[in-house]
């Protein structure tokens, strides 16, 4: 199975000229769909063991793999029906159906089977499906042991990951030549179940990957505590968020981290400092973090001010965020790298509602501010202002709880101090944060996941 770490992802437009690419080149529709569809029928014969098949067929291309998935089944013995919703539209779609010899029933007449493969619809959806239609995918999916959506489940929108209408939660999904923004996206994503890669031969490139594993130096001994990363972190009202922020920095691998203006309390090796200029005025520091328990009253104004008027690089999260809303022209002044850390809410509340998917969305605040921008969520994405732009891969929901932004506020600053540039200490950050909460698994809080990172740190 292909791993999904460092893979492209394609937009429907980009897949299509992918596809127009491999047809230029001597290929055709017809010999990409035989290849699908013998694809198709491989992963949906190790997943179905030896049980009956029902495959689903729309009018489009989608439904033409199905057709030659189930031909390919019937020829290794398997028990395949296939129902239509409508007559093949494409000339590939109908020599496809042409090549399966057995009977083609209406979708409405279908019988259940043990497993259900959806090929009705895949990257030329284009409106909800008919109500009728929806109601019979539906139940046959409920009565199915195993459900596994052709390319997409039918339903889903590609490129902006939205769900028309009641969409079934799929068991696997087979991605067909590549991932597209509906496997990694919310809330089309959570539809796809797991999803596998299936390879067609056809060569795809894109600025968007899912994020990789990443390579990070390790000491040796020329490395001192300064030339690992110097962190500083500005604090404010609420102690424990800088505090889980500097325990992430450490933990990841910065040298030095020192805490300006807090409370006290914390390991022994972070270093407490008043806020004062002569902390700030330090050419040592590799990156000022400033947001994680900042407050929003004047004295956090006052000191989010101070640290934007150095010449750090900084890493604005939470209540940094917040205030930022009322000076983001200062950011276009900065010639230091700025990554922003929002989630939903603190982005929606900067940049609005704005157009498209969530890559796009966060594509144009990193246009628009000069700065990388890391888009949370269970689909965190990662953007840079040229249009480079990542999605977090395999992550863990348990990371729903209060604390673990802090946390990443805490990677990226140390990643970025240790001299990353910072759309690769961004998506680093990311990384290690995701591989932490994978490693502990359920029910974790935000300190286990801070003092996770060492282990996650220590593995790369
Ligand atoms: N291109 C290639 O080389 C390869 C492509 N491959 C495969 O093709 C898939 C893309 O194929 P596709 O572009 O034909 O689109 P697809 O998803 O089958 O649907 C379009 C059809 O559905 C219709 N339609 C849309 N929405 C509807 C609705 N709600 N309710 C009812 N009808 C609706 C629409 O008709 P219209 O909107 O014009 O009425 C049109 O007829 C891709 O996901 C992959 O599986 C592979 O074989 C490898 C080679
Ligand atoms: N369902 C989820 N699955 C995976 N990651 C999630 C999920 N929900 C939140 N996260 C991650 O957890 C972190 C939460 O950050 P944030 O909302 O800033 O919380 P806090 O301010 O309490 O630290 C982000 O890194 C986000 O990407
Ligand atoms: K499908």
């Amino acid at each position: 199975m292909t791993p999904i770490a460092g893979q492209p992802v394609l937009t429907a437009n980009e897949m299509r000229a992918a596809e127009q690419q491999a047809i230029d080149a001597g290929g055709s529709v017809e010999a990409l769909m035989e290849r699908a569809g013998r694809e198709v029928a491989r992963a949906v014969a190790r997943l179905a063991s030896r049980a009956p098949v029902l495959v689903l067929c729309g009018p489009g291309n989608n439904g033409g793999d199905g057709y030659v998935a189930a031909r390919f089944l019937a020829g290794i013995g398997l028990d395949v029906r296939v129902a239509a919703s409508a007559a093949p539209a494409t000339a590939a779609a109908r020599a496809a159906r042409a090549g399966w010899s057995g009977p083609v029933t209406p979708v409405a007449d279908a019988q259940p089977a043990a497993i259900l493969v959806d090929a009705l619809f895949g990257t030329g959806l284009k409106r909800p499906l008919d109500p009728a239609l929806a109601d019979c995918l539906r139940t046959l999916a409920g009565k199915a042991r195993r459900t596994i959506a052709v390319d997409l489940p039918s339903g889903v929108t590609t490129d902006d990951a939205r769900t028309l209408g009641d969409v079934p939660i799929f068991d696997v999904t087979l991605a067909l030549g590549a991932f597209k923004p509906a496997h990694l996206l919310q809330p089309a994503a959570r539809h796809c179940g797991e999803t596998r890669l299936l390879d067609i031969g056809v060569d795809v490139r894109s600025d968007l990957h899912v994020i990789e594993k990443p390579s990070l130096r390790t000491p040796d001994a020329d490395s001192h505590k300064y030339n690992r990363g110097m962190v500083t972190i500005v604090g404010g009202a609420m102690t424990g968020a800088s505090l889980l922020a500097a325990e992430a920095a450490m933990r990841a691998g910065a040298g030095y981290v020192a805490l300006l203006g807090g409370q006290g309390g914390g390991p022994h090796a972070l270093v407490h400092k008043s806020f004062d200029d002569d902390a700030l005025d330090d050419d040592r520091i590799g990156a000022l973090l400033i947001g994680p328990g900042l407050g929003r009253d004047d004295g956090a104004a006052r000191r989010l001010d101070r640290a934007l008027a150095t010449a750090h690089r900084l890493v604005l999260d939470g209540d940094a965020l917040h205030l930022l809303k009322d000076r983001m022209a200062v950011l276009e002044s900065r010639a230091a790298p700025v990554i922003l850390t929002p989630h939903a809410g603190e982005f929606a509340a900067l940049f609005g509602e704005g157009e498209g998917s969530k890559i796009d969305r966060a594509r144009a605040a990193a246009r628009e501010t000069g700065a990388i921008v890391v888009f949370k969520g269970a689909d965190t994405v990662v953007a840079a202002p040229d249009g480079r732009a990542r999605i977090v891969g395999d992550t863990n929901d348990w990371l729903s709880t209060a604390g673990t932004g802090d946390v990443l506020a805490g990677v990226i600053s140390a990643m970025l101090a240790g001299g990353m540039p910072p759309f690769e200490a961004a998506t680093a950050g990311v990384w290690l944060h995701a591989d932490a909460a994978r490693r502990l698994g359920a029910a974790f809080i935000a300190d286990d996941l801070a003092a996770m990172l060492t282990e996650s740190r220590a593995s790369l």
